[in-house]
């Protein structure tokens, strides 16, 4: 007889309650740990999907999993650090969040890595609304670990025929490209919100591109890593899905709602707003120009408007696409 795999999922937001439903789907006994867990209710943890219900497979509770074959940590970046100190590191853990800790410029498994120098850890991450993923629908990522059979191997407990979990042995640029699609988003949805128009649009997105090569370069992340699902996959739906709620940040703030009251008025987190100016700093601190990622960081501290944005941005010269 195998052995069934025990899943255990931190944070219950939309994320970690998409991620429970599809390893349970995926055949693991599921565990999913909430913060609150009288305070889930369908609207408020899925606000996409009013009508969800767990399954009563799942064991829902506030105290931190013992046991594990795998550990999916789904709480918002700049909670992972204080959520995962009290995780008990009894098994392989993935970081499911996007985004750079803002106290420190640490990506998540590297904030992890100082936590728990002994685990084995990993990133998944991906073009993935979690509504969809909830409800079955078919969908791709990534999961990277440094060890490549490892991430094979923790892929393979959380793949379905509509979840195809791909492996990778480059966490950093995973990471790296999960992190920025939510800042490029912002920047995607403030040119149609301030309506630049769809042609705007599309080259904000690959001149970001560029931006984000030359970045993972000097990170030591792999080109290919963001041509792949993590990189071009979720720009492409966060950039143009209107579910994303870093593109509807951007998409009010680009029709002249101030940054702080269009954040306070979405029903989720939209890490790109944390991430922006840590992955400026991050930039400089290697040298990387990152006009776009600058941009969006003014934007969002409100130093610059809209009108600012663009002309800072159409104002840059033109010289060779890949100088
Ligand atoms: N929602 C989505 O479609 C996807 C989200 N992600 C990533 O997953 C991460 C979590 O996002 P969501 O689940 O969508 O967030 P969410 O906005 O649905 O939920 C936020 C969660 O954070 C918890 N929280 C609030 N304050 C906290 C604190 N001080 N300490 C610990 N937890 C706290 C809330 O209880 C809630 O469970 C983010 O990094 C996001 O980028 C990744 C892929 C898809
Ligand atoms: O990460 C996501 C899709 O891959 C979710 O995007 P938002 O956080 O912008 O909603």
């Amino acid at each position: 007889m195998t052995h069934t795999a025990r899943i255990a999922v931190i944070g219950a937001g939309a994320w970690g309650t998409a991620l429970a439903l599809q390893a349970a789907r995926a055949g693991a006994e599921v565990s999913l740990w909430a913060r609150n867990p009288a305070a889930m209710s369908a609207g408020r943890v899925m606000p996409r999907l009013p009508g969800y219900a767990l399954p009563s497979g799942i064991a829902v509770s506030d105290v931190m999993p013992r046991q594990a074959d795998l550990i999916l940590l789904a709480c918002p970046m700049q909670h992972l650090r204080v959520t995962a100190r009290n995780v008990p590191p009894c098994a392989p853990m993935i970081a499911c969040c996007k985004g750079i800790e803002q106290a420190t410029g640490l990506m998540p498994l590297q904030v992890l890595g100082e936590l728990f120098p002994h685990s084995v850890l990993g990133v998944l991450s991906g073009p993935n609304f979690a509504h969809e993923i909830a409800t079955g629908q078919p969908a791709a990522a990534v999961l990277a670990s440094a060890d490549r059979t490892q991430a094979r191997r923790l892929a393979d407990l959380l793949t379905t025929p509509a979840f195809r979990l791909y492996a990778s042995d480059d966490p950093t640029g995973v990471q790296l490209g999960g992190a920025a699609k939510n800042v490029i988003a912002i920047a995607a949805g403030a040119a149609i919100g301030a309506k630049l128009g769809e042609n705007a649009r599309a080259a904000l997105i690959t001149r970001s591109i560029a931006e984000l090569s030359r970045l993972s370069h000097a990170l030591g992340g792999r080109p290919e890593t963001l041509s792949g699902l993590a990189g071009i996959g979720d720009l492409l739906l966060t950039c143009t899905g209107a579910a994303s709620r870093n593109y509807r940040l951007g998409l009010a703030i680009g029709q002249g709602t101030p940054a702080q009251q269009a954040a306070d008025a979405l029903e989720g987190v939209a890490e790109g707003r944390a991430t922006a100016p840590a992955l400026l700093q991050l930039a400089r601190q290697h040298g990387v120009s990152t006009p776009v990622i600058a941009t969006v960081t003014s934007l969002l501290a409100g130093t610059i408007d809209m009108d600012d944005a663009s002309q800072l941005l159409l104002s840059r010269p033109v010289g060779h696409e890949f100088a």
